[in-house]
C-alpha cells in the first residue's frame, strides 16, 4: 500500500522533530529532509503523485541574513499545499516578495493571536472569542524577526498586539504562514491547526496505522531479502529487540540474531534476553560470552573515552568473528546487516547541518559495521519514531515491560563505574541498580497512578570507587558509594534531574546498604543536562 505523504524542510529548529510527531499523530506519513535539498530532488520527490503537502520549519536564523538558507523555489511551483512556521513564515513571505525586517525586541513564550481573514486554516478553531466575536489563540511564540510587509496575494491571517503579521495565507495557491509554533503543545489548538492543514487543506489520507504498517513492513522484509540470511546485533534493548521481532516474523530462521555478553550488562540481562528471543519468539540467537575478553582489555583503563573506544572496537571484532563463522559454517552465510536504526538517528546523522559536530561522547552502536563486513544493510524502523516502534513492538506481541524499557547504552555498565571497570565493581553495581529500578516500579505517583519508572525516561546506578567511613551494627565501615540518576526528558538531548519522593529514595538507600555488602552510601545525583550529561562518563 503506498501512502500519501507530506514533507517537512528543516532549517534547523530545535522542535522540526515535533512537526512530524504531530503530522504522524494524525495518521498521515511524513518525511524531515534537510532545506537544502535541490529543486530536483524535490520535483522527483513529487513524482509519484503522493506528496500532498509540505511544511517549512523554524531556525535560529535572520532570513536578510546572506548566509541563510531558502526554500527550494520548486516548493512553491508545485501546486501543493505549503505551510510555513515561524523562520519557514519569514523565508515564504521573503522569497515571494514580502518583506521580513529584524527587531531587537524578542517574544518568547505565551502570546495571545488573533485569528483573521476567515481564512481555512483557522477556521472556527479558537482557545476564545473576545466579546466583540474574534476568536483568539493561545500559542507559543519564539521569534525575533517579523514579517511586515505582506507578499503579493497573500491577506492577513493572524495577528498579535506586538507581532501585527502572525499568519498569513494566499489562500488561492494554498500557501499558509503562521509565526508562532503549532507543533508545540503550549500552542493549546496547534494540534488541529496542523490536522487542519495535513487533512483538510492537503486532503492527505489519514492511512498510517501501526496494524497495518506490521503486515507492511513484513511484506517488504520478506522482498527485499528473498531467500537469502540476515544476522542482527541483539542488545535486549528497544530497538534492536523490535526490529528481531519483527524480521523474525518476516524470514524466521533466516534470521540469526548475535548477542553479545561483554559482561557490563544489568543483572540476568542475558538470561532474559535468551529467555524472550529463543525460549518465547525461538529466534535462532547466538550469545556469546565475551566478559573476559571485553574485562581484560579494560584493565587499568581508566579515561572514559579510551574506555568507550576499547568496549566499541572489542565489539566489532566479535561481532565480526561471529559473522565470519556463521559465513563459514552456513551452506550460503548472511548476505545482510540489519540493524535497529530509527528515524531520529537518520535525522541526526544525515539531516539539519545546523548540528555541531562536537564530540561529547564516543556513541557505541555498531556503525561501519556493515562495509567491513561487506553486506547490505536491512533496516525496518528506519521511519519510525521511538513511540511508534514501541507500538509496533507491542502488535508484534512482545511484552509490555520490554517494549517500555528505559533506553540503555551500548558500553553498558562501562560507562556507569566510573574509572577503570573490574569485576568486583560491576557485580556490587548491578545489585545496586536492580533494587533501584525494582523500587521504581514499585512505588507508584498517587496523582497519575504510573510508577515512578515509567514517568522516568532513564534511571540507573552508578559505581563510585571511592570509600567513605560509615557505622552498622556498631561496627566501622569503610566501602564504595553508589549514586543514583532518574532523568525525564523527552529526547535525551536535555534532561531534568527527577524529583523523586523522599519515601522511594530512602526505600531504595536502605535496601542497597543493607542487601548490598559493599556499599555503605547512597546518593542522588540532581545536575541536568546540560550542563550535565545523563551518563557520568
Ligand atoms: N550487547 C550487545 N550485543 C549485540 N548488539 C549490541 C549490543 N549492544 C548494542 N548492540 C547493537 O548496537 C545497537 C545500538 O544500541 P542502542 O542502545 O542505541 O539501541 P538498542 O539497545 O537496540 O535500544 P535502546 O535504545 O532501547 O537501548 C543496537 O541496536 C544493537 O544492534
Ligand atoms: O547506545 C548508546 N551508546 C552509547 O555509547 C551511549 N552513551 C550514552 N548513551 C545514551 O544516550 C543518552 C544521552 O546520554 P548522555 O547525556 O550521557 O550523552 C542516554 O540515554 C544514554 O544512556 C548511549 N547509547
Ligand atoms: N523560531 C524561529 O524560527 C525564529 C526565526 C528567526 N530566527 C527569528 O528570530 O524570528
Ligand atoms: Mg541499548
Amino acid at each position: 500500500m503506498q501512502h500519501d505523504k507530506i514533507l517537512i524542510l528543516d532549517f534547523g529548529s530545535q522542535v522540526t522533530q515535533l512537526i512530524a510527531r504531530r503530522v504522524r499523530e494524525a495518521h498521515v506519513f511524513c518525511e524531515v529532509q534537510p532545506c537544502d535539498v535541490s529543486d530536483q530532488w524535490i520535483r522527483d520527490y513529487a513524482a509519484d503523485g503522493l506528496l500532498k503537502g509540505v511544511i517549512l520549519s523554524g531556525s535560529h536564523a535572520s532570513v536578510y541574513e546572506d548566509t541563510t538558507d531558502k526554500a527550494p523555489p520548486a516548493v512553491f511551483t508545485l501546486g501543493v499545499p505549503v505551510l510555513g512556521i515561524c523562520y519557514g513564515m519569514q523565508t515564504m513571505a521573503q522569497q515571494l516578495g514580502g518583506k521580513v525586517e529584524g527587531h531587537h525586541l524578542r517574544e518568547f513564550g505565551p502570546a495571545a493571536v488573533r485569528a483573521r481573514g476567515h481564512t481555512k486554516l483557522l477556521e472556527n478553531i479558537a482557545d476564545f472569542t473576545t466579546p466583540d466575536g474574534h476568536g483568539m489563540l493561545n500559542v507559543w511564540m519564539s521569534h525575533g524577526d517579523k514579517v511586515t510587509e505582506l507578499p503579493p496575494g497573500f491577506k492577513l491571517m493572524a495577528s498579535t498586539d506586538s507581532c501585527p503579521i502572525a499568519g498569513m495565507a494566499d489562500e488561492e495557491r494554498r500557501f499558509y504562514a503562521v509565526q508562532f509554533h503549532p507543533e508545540v503543545t503550549h500552542t493549546a489548538q496547534g494540534k488541529a491547526i496542523l490536522e487542519r492543514f495535513v487533512l483538510e487543506i492537503c486532503g492527505a489520507r489519514p492511512d498510517w496505522v501501526m496494524r497495518d504498517h506490521v503486515a507492511e513492513a513484513v511484506e517488504s522484509i520478506r522482498r527485499q531479502v528473498g531467500d537469502e540470511e540476515v544476522i542482527l546485533g541483539l542488545s535486549g534493548g528497544v530497538d534492536s529487540s523490535v526490529a528481531a521481532a519483527l524480521i523474525h516474523r518476516a524470514i524466521g530462521d533466516q534470521l540469526t540474531c548475535v548477542f553479545v555478553d561483554h559482561g557490563l550488562l544489568r543483572l540476568n540481562e542475558g538470561d532474559m534476553v535468551m529467555d524472550m528471543f529463543v525460549g518465547k519468539l525461538h529466534a535462532k540467537v547466538i550469545r556469546v560470552d565475551a566478559s573476559a575478553l571485553f574485562l581484560g582489555e579494560l584493565q587499568g583503563v581508566s579515561d572514559p573515552e579510551a574506555k568507550r573506544k576499547i568496549i566499541g572496537n572489542e565489539f566489532v571484532t566479535v561481532f565480526k568473528q561471529e559473522a565470519a563463522k556463521l559465513t563459514s559454517a552456513g551452506a550460503k552465510g548472511a548476505k545482510w546487516l540489519a540493524q535497529g536504526t530509527i528515524y531520529p538517528d537518520v535525522i541526526e546523522s544525515g539531516g539539519a547541518k545546523s548540528k555541531k559536530a562536537v564530540t561529547i561522547k564516543s556513541h557505541h552502536n555498531v556503525g561501519g559495521l556493515p562495509e567491513q563486513l561487506g553486506l547490505k544493510l536491512l533496516e525496518p524502523l528506519r521511519d519510525l519514531f521511538k513511540d511508534e516502534v514501541r507500538e509496533l513492538g507491542e502488535a508484534l506481541g512482545l511484552p509490555h515491560d520490554m517494549v517500555y524499557r528505559h533506553p540503555f547504552p551500548g558500553p553498558g555498565l562501562g560507562v556507569r563505574i566510573l574509572g577503570e571497570v573490574k569485576k568486583e565493581y560491576a557485580d556490587l553495581l548491578r545489585r545496586a541498580d536492580a533494587i533501584f529500578i525494582e523500587e521504581l516500579r514499585n512505588f507508584r505517583d498517587a496523582a497519575s497512578g504510573k510508577s515512578w519508572y515509567d514517568l522516568t525516561s532513564q534511571a540507573f546506578a552508578v559505581f563510585l570507587p571511592v570509600k567513605s567511613v560509615g557505622v552498622m551494627g556498631d561496627g566501622r565501615t569503610y566501602d564504595y558509594v553508589v549514586a543514583l540518576r532518574a532523568v525525564q526528558t523527552s529526547d535525551f538531548m536535555t534532561a531534568d534531574w527527577a524529583e523523586l519522593p523522599y519515601a522511594l529514595l530512602k526505600k531504595v538507600s536502605s535496601r542497597i546498604i543493607n542487601e548490598v555488602r559493599g556499599i555503605n552510601r547512597v546518593t542522588y545525583d540532581v545536575s541536568s543536562k546540560p550542563p550535565a550529561t545523563i551518563e557520568w562518563e
